[in-house]
């Protein structure tokens, strides 16, 4: 490995505010990764505004890129690869092309798919074969996932009973090879309605962890971009999975303290950035 990680990010990136690789670039650079964001679409600003312009990358583009990136002898550095928001399913299936490739120049490089899928009720809009893409193709691909509950839901066919329930849903998802699952953000029935909760589960191990929720008028859009983008991050630059976790909950929290004291509807990536480096708060995850 170079002494500085090299991650190649495939999602979307918007020109105004901060969703897919317009909220996780500048955070991993910031964290101290050489980052090569390649866009799936570039829309005017995220879906969560209702209305945007834009448009998807062409197809054949993702493997158009990544064979350039070949051609002048630098694809075997890559050490990691995320992907999140995606325009169509074809690029889905692209990407995992682009994985197998770098996977056989670099056997030890790390493939983290964040699942992003559209969500009616939550405003996020992804075209619908996209979810199937996930279900049936990305999830055995991945060396690690990272839903949030809705996504979680989606793999499961069905919602959670507990805390338990989201654990052995989380748990199933290991058996299609993923060797960990960060559930970015959890709800089940008696959850307590003033904290904010995330879970890793390994073969081995379950952790689980709890930050304040925050009030806001508006929810912010793009945290689970930034919270993947962080933990993949942390995980190139040498850290455990635990450490991984317990990090990006805090530097997440920090930006989401920003944003909440700036009245912000968009993430204060660039005010927090300090903080993301170096947050100034610890969540300690515990062991279920
Ligand atoms: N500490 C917090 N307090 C309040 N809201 C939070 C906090 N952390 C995250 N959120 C919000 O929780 C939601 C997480 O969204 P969700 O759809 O579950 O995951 P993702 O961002 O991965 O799509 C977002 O609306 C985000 O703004
Ligand atoms: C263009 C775009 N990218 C990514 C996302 C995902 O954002 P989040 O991290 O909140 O899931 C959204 C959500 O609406 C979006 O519109
Ligand atoms: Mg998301």
């Amino acid at each position: 490995m170079k002494s500085v990680p090299q991650i190649l990010t495939i999602q979307s990136h918007v020109v105004f505010g901060h969703a897919g690789n317009a909220a996780a670039v500048f955070p991993m650079q910031r964290l101290g990764v050489n980052v090569w964001p390649l866009n799936t679409v570039q829309f005017s600003n995220h879906t969560q505004y209702k209305q945007w312009k834009g448009l998807v990358l062409p197809p054949k583009q993702i493997i158009e890129l990544t064979e350039g990136i070949d051609a002048i002898g630098e694809l075997a550095n890559c050490d990691a690869i995320l992907s999140g928001y995606l325009g169509t399913a074809e690029q889905g299936r692209e990407i995992l092309e682009a994985v197998k490739h770098i996977k056989s120049l670099n056997p030890k490089a790390i493939y983290l798919c964040d699942p992003v899928m559209g969500h009616p009720e939550k405003g996020c809009v992804v075209a619908p074969e996209v979810s199937d893409f996930l279900l049936k193709e990305a999830v055995s691909a991945a060396d690690y996932l990272s839903p949030n509950q809705l996504e979680l839901d989606s793999f499961a066919g069905r919602t959670p009973t507990s805390l338990t329930d989201c654990v052995e849903m989380a748990k199933k998802l290991l058996t299609y090879g993923p060797k960990a699952i960060m559930v970015k953000h959890l709800n089940y029935p008696g959850k307590k309605p003033e904290h904010f909760e995330m879970l890793l589960v390994t073969e081995k191990e379950t952790w689980h962890i709890q930050r304040p929720l925050l009030a806001f008028p508006k929810q912010p859009v793009g945290v689970g971009d930034l919270t993947s983008g962080i933990f993949l991050s942390r995980l190139v630059l040498g850290n455990t999975l635990l450490e991984a976790f317990e990090f990006c909950a805090a530097a997440v929290h920090e930006v989401l303290l920003e944003t909440q004291k700036q009245g912000s509807y968009e993430l204060e990536l660039v005010a927090a950035q300090d903080r993301i480096a170096h947050p100034r708060i610890k969540f300690t995850a515990n062991k279920l």
